[in-house]
């Protein structure tokens, strides 16, 4: 190079940087002073980029950080140069239930075999479209005619537990996301996976890992260019391939369950014609012959599962169907249109649920035990109740008396305000046409925000909210029992002061999200929840393995919360005499 060439790229680069430096000071003196989000509150260096709030993600410590924020400058803080983030009733009833704002660009990192899904899919109106299609599947009423399928996968895992050697420290987080992964297949598929069984023999089912891998898939896919991917997923490492691979994995297994169905359809001729599957994988015989049962009596079934629901007003208003699994819903469902779905979208869809589902169940399962560990109190009162309910360890009480068990509601509530498996930010769009709001800004707390601009609330701090919950970071399940039910001389204006703290306490819990996109699968996360805790319970005590502590047990968090030490080693001690263990 001349000297000449030289001098001018020196010359550039001394003109370049001060440029550089202008500008970036410029654009943080717009965005401190000037921008129409510059008078709410927040840390300054918030303000002006998104790498502070990024480092904390990365860190997975974004819940505990924004909660931080809340406590230092109060209900609506800007955590980036285009987010704001609130902790208030009325803000959230506003943002997820009045206005219904589109979701924001996060929710593509979860799409799945390169295609939406439900919870991937950000127009408000394109989503209640797709939302029609398996809302159907998780009304209370067809739980109610799978619960044979969720007991049965339950009871599996009870017998396979009691098989164990004692004193054996089983990792909950693995040992739940098969069972979850168990109960969705059965109840979406008719499909019998068996990964329970699988897991107890230690050969891992690929599908319950490429459900683990996927959303670090998703992180790792969407951080690098395509370019970089692609080379990852050349390294020859086994265990790096089945990462790259969790999503085709999962479409694979849902395909062939799609095809599968669709050749059911076909044989079944009549257009309209939905049947319930056959049973299409092998069940083991040793569990065969411990067919579960829901039950409302004492007595052990010894055949499939009566319907306990018939005879359940309560669940009865659809129970003279046959029952339908997700998969034949979503075939049969038509757009708008009149088209039906594309196989593409069905897949994805399914895809969606078994995300969803899977790790949101075994993290909370594995924080409700972890809680109990610590504290006899509250597992003693639990199985009490428990005991009353089920006097046979096999047999599990149908929804309508599993619901109207109150220690246990009261326990789930209060596990699901501290342990709700996804308690982080469900940021929404602030819309670009202010008809879409009525025809005024939208204003938030007080702050007009520009179109464009991300909201979002986040669970981990509504439920902490020290003014609705006192001692708030206290696990009490008692917070949730009416004072009243304990005396029998309440006054009037007492029962009311008790029902208004009890309705404000309800307000406040958004474990499932909030308004027009709460969660697909609540109903059936419910009845999981209380068909585990009540069989699990029921059959055994739990202690924490030696190395399971507050440290390892701390939470971190990336949309979902996990433990630090990314497993929660718990120990069965076997409560039913040996004769009725099998
Ligand atoms: C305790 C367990 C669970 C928790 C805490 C939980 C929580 C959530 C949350 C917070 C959302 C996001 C709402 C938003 O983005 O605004 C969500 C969405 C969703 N969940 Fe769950 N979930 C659980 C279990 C399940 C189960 C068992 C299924 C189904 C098998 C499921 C299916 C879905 C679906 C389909 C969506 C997308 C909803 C939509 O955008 O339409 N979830 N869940």
């Amino acid at each position: 190079m001349s000297i000449m060439a030289m001098s001018l790229s020196y010359l550039i680069l001394v003109l370049a940087l001060p440029a550089l430096v202008l500008l970036f000071l410029f654009r943080a003196i717009h965005l401190l002073f000037f921008h129409p989000l510059s008078s709410i509150p927040g840390p300054w260096y918030a303000a002006v980029s998104s790498l502070w709030i990024t480092s904390h993600v990365l860190r997975l410590e974004q819940c505990k950080t924004i909660h931080a924020l809340f406590e230092t400058y109060g209900p609506v803080v800007r955590i980036a140069p285009n987010k704001v983030v609130f902790c208030d009733l009325g803000a959230m009833k506003s943002v997820y239930s009045t206005w219904k704002f589109d979701k924001s660009d996060y929710y593509k990192s979860l799409l799945t075999n390169d295609n939406d899904h439900a919870m991937t899919t950000l127009p408000h109106a394109q989503y209640s479209i797709r939302r029609k299609a398996y809302a159907s599947h998780y009304t209370p009423s067809n739980l109610a005619k799978l619960q044979p399928e969720i007991g049965e996968a339950t009871i599996q895992m009870i017998d396979t537990l009691h098989a164990l050697p004692a004193q054996t420290p089983l990792d909950t987080l693995s040992l739940f996301r098969h069972l979850a992964l168990d109960i969705i297949v059965s109840s979406s598929y008719g499909f019998r996976l068996g990964a329970v069984s699988k897991w107890a023999l230690e050969a891992e089912e690929a599908l319950t890992m490429a459900i683990a891998d996927f959303p670090k898939r998703g992180i790792l896919r969407s951080s690098v260019p395509t370019w970089a991917w692609n080379l990852v997923c050349k390294i020859p490492n086994a265990r790096l391939r089945l990462l790259c691979d969790s999503d085709k994995i999962m479409a694979e297994f849902v395909s062939t369950r799609v095809y599968e169905m669709r050749a059911q359809l076909n044989a079944n001729k009549g257009p309209d014609a939905v049947p319930a599957p056959a049973i299409v994988a092998p069940t083991p015989s040793h569990f065969l012959s411990a067919f579960p049962t829901f039950s409302r009596s004492s007595s052990r079934a010894s055949s499939p599962a009566p319907s306990c629901s018939s005879e359940d007003s309560s669940f009865s208003e659809d129970m003279s169907t046959e029952k339908s699994y997700m998969l034949p819903r979503l075939l049969a469902y038509r757009y708008p249109n009149g088209e039906t779905m594309p196989e593409s979208h069905v897949i994805s869809e399914c895809m969606g649920h078994m995300v969803a589902g899977t790790d949101t169940m075994s993290l909370s399962l594995s924080y409700f035990l972890w809680e109990l560990t610590r504290r006899p109190d509250i597992l003693r009162k639990l199985q009490a109740e428990i005991d009353g309910a089920m006097p046979d360890p096999k047999a599990i009480p149908c929804i309508k008396d599993l619901n109207s068990m109150e220690y246990l509601n009261a326990f789930i509530k209060e596990g699901l305000r501290l342990y709700g498996a996804a308690p982080s930010l469900l940021e929404r769009v602030v819309p670009d046409t202010t008809s879409k709001i009525g025809g005024d800004d939208f204003v938030l707390l007080g702050y007009a925000l520009p179109p464009g601009t991300i909201v979002s609330t986040q669970a981990w701090s509504m439920h902490r909210d020290p003014a609705v919950f006192p001692s708030s970071e206290t696990f009490l399940p008692e917070r949730w029992l009416p004072s009243y039910a304990s005396s029998q001389d309440g006054s009037d204006e007492e029962k009311e002061r008790e029902e208004a703290r009890l309705a404000r306490m309800a307000a406040h819990m958004i474990p499932f999200g909030a308004g027009s996109r709460i969660c697909g699968g609540m109903n059936l996360a419910h009845l999981i929840m209380r068909v585990v805790l009540v069989a699990v319970l029921r059959n055994f005590d739990v202690e924490a393995a030696p190395g399971t502590d507050e440290k390892s047990m701390d939470i971190r968090d990336s949309f979902v919360i996990f433990p630090a030490a990314m497993e929660c080693k718990l120990i069965f001690h076997s409560r039913v005499p040996a004769s009725a263990e099998i």
